[in-house]
């Protein structure tokens, strides 16, 4: 365990973690990492590497078969139970016809706060308008959320997490499909949801955001292979080791300026500098 994990309160705890389906199929094998509260998680790895089955396993929705995965210092179910944990999806698991309207979505965070009936009290009510403001979607209210663009949904998700109050939220691709002006502002909000002292786990393709926004990274291959701060994880050793043939890599050394090194698997390319003459 990092011993920044340790001060500033532990976020996420995930000791010797496997996971293995029904079909007997180990999608992770003694996986440990911690990351802490406050701090936005980049987590980086190939199609199939297990990224969602990490997301499963701290929602609860999976068994761990041995280790241990905690949230806030609590085991998942009782983070369960207290709605702590919230999940942003990846566009492509919704189903974008089913005729909802962009308030009731964000109303969803609300539900486990409810009683059986889920009916909406002045409070919950006053929480989906907060979030919706907050992500700059108060005009959308009243649409159905499959009129909405790519980046407007995504904040209409982010939005249903802040509604729960949850103080880990995890995203899967937030960034797929969505401009760079949305990005930015998908950016600065997590970055403020951060200094509140929330826990984000970003799974990203977004190679190139990664630096930009996160803290810290996890990389994962059936296994962590590599966590902690970003500027020293997120390495061109490490990122091979990650995405193995499927990492893409140009150098560059335009006429009188610093060498750099371009790294992708499918989206926004990582810059790495050679030596100390990239920017800041
Ligand atoms: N319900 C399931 N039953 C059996 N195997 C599964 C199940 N869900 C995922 N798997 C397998 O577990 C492995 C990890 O899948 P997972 O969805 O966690 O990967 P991922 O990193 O999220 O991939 P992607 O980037 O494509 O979303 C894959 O080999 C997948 O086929």
């Amino acid at each position: 365990m990092s011993e920044d994990a340790a001060d500033q309160g532990s976020g996420i705890r995930v000791a010797n973690a496997s996971v293995t389906y029904r079909n007997g199929h180990t999608a992770l094998s003694d996986a440990s990492f911690a990351i802490p509260k406050g701090s936005i998680t980049a987590l980086v790895g190939v199609n199939g590497a297990g990224k969602s089955t990490l997301f499963k396993a701290i929602m609860g929705f999976v068994p761990v078969a041995r280790g241990s995965v905690s949230v806030l210092d609590r085991p998942v179910r009782r983070a369960l139970r207290e709605g702590l944990v919230a999940y942003v999806p990846q566009s492509e698991d919704v189903d974008w016809n089913f005729p909802v309207l962009v308030e009731d979505v964000v109303m969803m965070g609300r539900y486990g706060r409810m009683g059986p009936f889920r009916i909406a009290r002045a409070a919950d009510r006053a929480k989906v308008a907060e979030a919706l403001e907050r992500v700059g979607m108060t005009p959308f209210a009243k649409r159905q959320i499959g009129e909405l663009s790519g980046g407007q949904k995504k904040r209409v998700f982010l939005a249903r997490a802040l509604a729960q109050d949850g103080q880990v939220i995890l995203l899967d691709e937030p960034f797929t499909g969505v401009d760079v002006t949305t990005e930015d502002a998908i950016v600065a909000l997590l970055k403020e949801l951060r200094d509140e002292g929330r826990v984000m786990l970003v799974a990203t393709h977004n190679l190139g955001s990664v630096p930009r926004f996160c803290d810290r990274a996890v990389l994962i291959d059936r296994t962590v292979l590599a966590a902690g701060p970003t500027g020293e994880v997120f390495t061109e050793a490490n990122l091979r080791r990650t995405f193995g043939g499927t990492l893409r890599r140009f150098s560059l050394k335009p006429d009188g300026e610093a060498a750099s090194t371009l790294l992708y698997d499918d989206e926004h390319p990582l810059v790495l500098y050679d030596d100390d003459h990239g920017p800041a």
